[in-house]
């Protein structure tokens, strides 16, 4: 289980986060929602331990982290995948190399027990592993790109995936088999994931539980049925798709 306790964040003058309460319950997929901007991706930076709060505690799994040392830090990123938002492929190396990297960092594996990871990482994510071990990320697909980056996260047996915006810029298709993943390695590998998404309706297929973020707070949390019935008009204007007045563009 993930708690975050009264998190703060400020970047300047600006105040991103207000005080977030969320619990995250293990084994689940939970979705946070909200505004472009609005301070998703600031979260789960302070859940690996890439920001420090202002203000706030986050506990994983009964440590807390935000105080930890860069022993613990290193020992908790262990756990925790992280899909960034572009898939960071590393262009110099070819898919087996970019998914043996994270085996070769944290682990004292042999070059054999590496190759059989990387082989089971790919299939996971419905690649061939013949087909696509010698080639570079400049040579496969946005989709593929994105399943070498999950089969990447996942290399180390994480307990904890966070998903940066798994679908942005893929077609439907493609979408809906990422969305599939998401699911799959929740049964497979039995992990905690956090999935940050603007597409509501992968969202509805690969989550279990939703937070809605807006100015800064979790404003409202529930499961699939409870969001798509809310009375709650903010999050009812952001699941609607509806800005908040007509735009008055400039006459030339
Ligand atoms: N390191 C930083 N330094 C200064 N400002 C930052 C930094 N990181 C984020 N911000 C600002 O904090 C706000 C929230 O950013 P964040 O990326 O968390 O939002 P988001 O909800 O994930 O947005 P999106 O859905 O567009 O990715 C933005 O205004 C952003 O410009």
């Amino acid at each position: 289980m993930i708690e975050i306790k009264g998190l703060k964040k400020r970047f300047g003058p600006k105040e991103v986060l207000k005080g977030v309460d969320l619990t995250i319950p293990k084994g689940k997929t939970t979705v946070i929602l909200g505004l472009s901007g609005g301070g998703k991706s600031t979260i789960i930076k302070h859940i690996v331990g890439l920001l420090k709060p202002d203000e706030g505690e986050i506990w994983i799994e009964g440590e807390e982290i935000s105080h930890a040392d860069e022993e613990q830090i290193r020992r908790i990123r262990k756990k925790v995948g992280f899909l960034f938002q572009s898939g960071a492929l590393f262009d110099s190396m070819n898919v087996y190399e970019n998914v043996a990297f994270p085996l070769r960092e944290h682990t004292d594996m042999s070059e054999e027990e590496i190759r059989e990871r990387v082989i089971e990482r790919l299939e996971m994510v419905a690649l061939k592993p013949k087909e696509v071990l010698e080639l570079f990320p400049d040579e496969l697909s946005g989709g593929m790109r994105k399943r070498v980056g999950l089969a990447r996260t996942i290399a180390l047996n994480p307990e904890i995936i966070l998903y940066d915006e798994p679908t942005s810029g893929l077609d439907p298709i493609t979408s809906d088999l990422i969305s599939q993943m998401i699911v799959h390695l929740k049964k497979t590998l039995g992990v905690t994931s956090i999935l940050i998404s603007h597409d509501i309706k992968e969202s509805f297929k690969a989550g279990d539980w939703f937070a809605m973020l807006y100015d800064g707070k979790i404003i409202e949390t529930g499961d699939a049925e409870h969001f798509k019935h809310t009375t709650n008009p903010y999050v009812r204007q952001f699941l609607d798709g509806k800005s908040e007045g007509p735009i008055q563009f400039q006459e030339r």
